[in-house]
């Protein structure tokens, strides 16, 4: 049997190496010819799979790594006979990481020593939006979701607990995290498009870690030139990897899509597609990816009561996750040629640093208070009293 698989899919042979032989390829160059001759496809969210690449194949499974699938022509492969899974929820804690960290970067800028006083509306309350919520809620931030799709399957009493996008965008800090969707009843391609920017004051930030396509990037580039400009901080960006170089000198952080990055996130999409994969040829799945988790670099912190509980908070977030070092990498690329930038763009998330999720850091708190152990609990650390 042969796979042809993407070769940024982390650990391949370790989960796919027993079931079949591998053939690594380059995700975003993946042609028609390299999958010709293959039984399995597995594929990261830079894959177009569709009747174009697969149609002169004899593949009849397609598995991608991701929680997206807009890379996927799902309607085709039904059509077709071809079996498919997706990746549900696989990096969803890595992305809620990341915007934590945004947050605690915009309340520091604030001069804010109490994050919670930012208000935070949530676009699309999935997996990851709804892991970002629990989290804020239990930090003791004032949340508003906005997720039509849910709002309308819940009970009439459940359905009072979701806002509208209107209401969601008046907040401090507005994150979106919606599939791209082109067509439908909820439609996202350029859900925020320039009037809904328009309405976006000087004094609030914009996260994106959706994908790119969910706000209208020319208009943004408008409203981002116009006097009394939004923050924005984009992980995912229309057109990538060739992206728009001046927005990126726009955004405060701009960083080439790797929220999801976290290597407990990259490495449960590949065991989540080997279960799918088991399920579907008959064959038992006992690997997991704890087994092939290596220990963190940095497994331990301390803090004694000498640190105030917001700065302790903000060194352990950032131990893990700090976006701005991806954006530093980012913005180096802007003085090359357009070819070069969307070589870096791909490179830099090839190269991407090992990056360890909150639960891999041990924090140990020496006469702090109650308050701070409930912060970093409910931010996922593991605590040592
Ligand atoms: N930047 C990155 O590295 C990553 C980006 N993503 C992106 O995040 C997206 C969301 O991920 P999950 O939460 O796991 O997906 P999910 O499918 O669990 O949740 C998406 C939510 O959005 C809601 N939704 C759909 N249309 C909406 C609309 N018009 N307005 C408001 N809400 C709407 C749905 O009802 C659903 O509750 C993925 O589809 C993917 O594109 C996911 C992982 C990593
Ligand atoms: O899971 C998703 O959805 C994502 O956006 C991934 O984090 C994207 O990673 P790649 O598939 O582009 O490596």
């Amino acid at each position: 049997m042969l796979i042809v698989a993407d070769e940024n899919i982390p650990l391949l042979d370790s989960f796919f190496g027993d079931i079949g032989d591998i053939r690594q390829v380059p995700g975003r160059t993946m042609s028609a010819t390299d999958v010709q001759d293959a039984d399995i496809l597995l594929v990261r969210s830079v894959t177009r799979v569709n009747q174009e690449l697969l149609a002169n194949s004899r593949v009849r499974f397609v598995g991608t790594c991701t929680i997206g699938t807009d890379h996927i022509d799902q309607q085709w492969l039904e059509s077709a006979g071809i079996s498919f899974a997706a990746a549900p929820g696989c990096n969803a804690n890595s992305v809620a990481e990341y915007v934590l960290s945004v947050i605690s970067l915009r309340a520091e800028k604030l001069c804010e020593d109490d994050w919670t006083r930012l208000s935070v509306g949530i676009v699309g309350a999935g997996n990851v939006g709804g892991e970002l919520a629990h989290k804020l809620e239990r930090l003791g931030f004032d949340v508003v979701i906005c997720d039509p799709p849910r709002a309308e399957q819940s009970e009439e009493e459940d359905a009072k607990n979701f806002a509208s996008l209107d209401e969601a965008l008046k907040c401090d800090v507005v994150t979106l995290h919606t599939p791209l969707v082109q067509e439908g009843d909820h439609p996202t391609y350029h859900l925020l498009d320039a009037s809904r920017l328009a309405a976006l004051t000087a004094d609030q930030l914009l996260i994106n870690t959706s994908r790119g396509e969910v706000i209208d990037s020319a208009a943004l580039v408008e409203r981002l030139a116009e006097a009394n400009p939004p923050t924005v901080v984009l992980d995912v960006w229309e057109h990538e990897p060739r992206i728009n170089p001046e927005l990126v000198e726009q955004a405060w952080i701009a960083t080439p899509h790797v929220a999801g990055y976290s290597l407990e996130g990259k490495v449960q999409g590949s065991e989540m597609i080997y279960q799918a994969l088991s399920q579907y040829l008959g064959l038992p799945a006992r690997k997991k990816s704890g087994q092939f988790l290596p220990e963190p670099a940095l497994s331990k912190l301390s803090f004694t009561s000498a640190a105030s509980e917001m700065d302790a908070a903000r060194v352990a977030i950032r131990s893990c996750c700090d976006p701005r070092r991806d954006d530093a990498r980012l913005r180096h690329s802007l003085g090359m040629s357009s070819d070069e930038r969307g070589q870096a763009f791909d490179r830099l998330r090839r190269q991407y640093p090992v990056r360890r999720e909150f639960s891999s850091l041990k924090i140990q708190l020496k006469g702090t208070s109650k308050s701070a152990q409930d912060t970093f609990r409910a931010l996922g650390f593991k605590i040592k009293l």
